[in-house]
């Protein structure tokens, strides 16, 4: 059998996915619509959702209508999201929320770290003690303020216990989450997502979650406070490629009925707050709408790049993007360096030396980075901040400067990844010194880069 054709399309859970009947698909035992941001609906008990209303006087089955707003109610029609959730109870009822000091959350950038050095950090260390998502949430740089909608923050999770009757829901903004390991079993008020690396996940401001999962698990998470993720215009590409929208799962209705404590814990102005209440949040029978999280597997992209010369800006790889007002300036791209075929011709392959006026964060899923030879681990992270230079270090500039220009596959087995964001980005005291993670001498990667200048 040729190469190509042993190689498997996709990694992971999406191997096994099923159709699974109209726009839907299965994977691990678990019903996705296909799709992104579609009106649609779902019941995980028939005759739930009341027919040609919202708000019935009285909703069938006895249940509650509630509505999720995550668009302005004004917003223009296609960019107005909002879901109708036809719950138990409705989730006003719970005892006072409470600050709690969990977590390592910056709660403000005004007095963070300004640094413009080329920053690295080794993987991000998991904690021994029990540690669930909430306790395990750490910010490692960011920009703006969650109380304005303005602004984007950049997160670590490290954590080795389920969120045992806990759920949580963050009123700042939305959170892209990517494992980097272990698999997340994610219960929203929406449905179950299973989510492993190599997959990442949308959970939209004020979705109530629960992260569960089976060992020590760690990824990065990328915070906006305005906007959403949405995929980018494909222009001359054309109708198709990159991300496909069919390739994106959002769950579909399933719910507990457990008259048990729970605690449910508020992400609100990046700080923590916790709430008890006797029974489980999710408790939501049907719902329908356009507003809900969404799943999609990085091995699902269909690369597109330069077949002749020269190298292209990443942003060929953007996944997914937070649009700011300004046309085609985002307020973050979700960019990926995925496993592909590199052939251009008479050219330096790798990443050029580059200054941006973006700030790029980068992470590493698993295998190596093509711009780096070593240093830059799995489940650690790059920032070259605004106009910071930066690019391949010394050798990996000597090695494609002389490389033998053949068709050849790059990246295979590895799967990095970029956040780049329009705004200078300030890093906290965790990230520099808490977290023991940072490499004081990561700048010496391009020290001795020769004098090739021939007078
Ligand atoms: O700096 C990086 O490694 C990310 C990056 C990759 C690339 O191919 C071009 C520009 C860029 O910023
Ligand atoms: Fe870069």
């Amino acid at each position: 059998m040729a190469e190509a054709a042993k190689r498997p399309k996709v990694e992971a859970s999406s191997a096994q996915r099923k159709q699974a009947g109209h726009g839907l698909v299965e994977e691990d035992g678990i019903k996705y619509f296909t799709g992104l941001n579609q009106e649609v609906s779902s019941e995980a008990r028939a005759g739930a959702l009341p027919q040609g209303q919202n708000a019935p006087q009285q909703c069938p089955l006895g249940l509650y209508a509630e509505q999720l707003s995550g668009t302005a109610f004004t917003q223009p029609r296609k960019e107005n999201f909002r879901s109708w959730l036809y719950r138990i109870r409705p989730a006003a009822g719970h005892e006072p929320y409470k600050a709690v000091d969990i977590g390592n959350l910056a709660p403000s950038f005004a007095d963070a770290v300004s640094d413009p050095n080329q920053l690295r950090w080794n993987p991000f260390p998991i904690p021994d003690a029990p540690t669930n998502f909430v306790q395990g949430l750490s910010t490692v740089a960011g920009a703006g303020d969650a109380s304005m909608r303005s602004g984007t923050a950049f997160h670590i999770y490290a954590c080795n216990t389920s969120m045992d009757h806990a759920a949580l829901y963050n009123s700042d903004g939305d959170f892209l989450i990517v494992p980097q390991q272990g698999t997340l079993d994610i219960k929203t008020e929406f449905g179950k997502m299973k989510v492993a690396p190599n997959e990442i996940c949308v959970i939209q401001r004020g979705i109530r979650f629960q992260v569960n999962v089976t060992g020590p698990s760690r990824g990065y998470i990328c915070e906006v406070f305005s906007g959403h993720f949405e995929l980018p215009s494909l222009g001359p590409i054309g109708a198709n490629g990159l991300a496909n929208p069919r390739d994106f799962m959002t769950p579909t209705a399933w719910f507990e009925d457990v008259d048990e404590p729970y605690t449910v814990y508020s992400k609100y102005h990046q700080r923590f707050f916790a709430a008890t209440q006797d029974h489980s949040p999710f408790d939501v029978v049907a719902w329908h709408g356009n507003y809900a999280p969404f799943k999609y597997n990085l091995a699902d992209f269909n690369v597109i790049n330069s077949v002749s010369f020269d190298h292209i800006d990443p942003s060929i790889f953007t996944v997914l993007t937070c649009p700011t007002p300004v046309p085609g300036l985002a307020l973050v791209d979700f960019v990926i360096f995925p496993p592909r075929w590199s052939v251009q011709e008479h050219t330096f392959r790798p990443p050029y030396y580059h200054r941006n006026c973006m700030s790029e964060f980068m992470g590493l899923i698993h295998g190596h980075y093509e711009a780096k030879a070593e240093g830059f681990q799995p489940g650690g992270a790059t920032l070259h901040s605004m106009m910071t230079p930066h690019g391949p270090d010394r050798q990996c500039f000597e090695g494609a400067s002389k490389a033998k220009l053949v068709p050849e596959r790059v990246a295979e087995g590895t799967q990095a990844f970029m956040f780049e964001t329009s705004l200078s980005v300030k890093t906290t005291a965790w990230a520099m010194t808490g977290s023991g993670a940072r490499q004081d001498k990561y700048h010496k990667v391009w020290e001795g880069l020769p004098k090739l200048f021939k007078a």
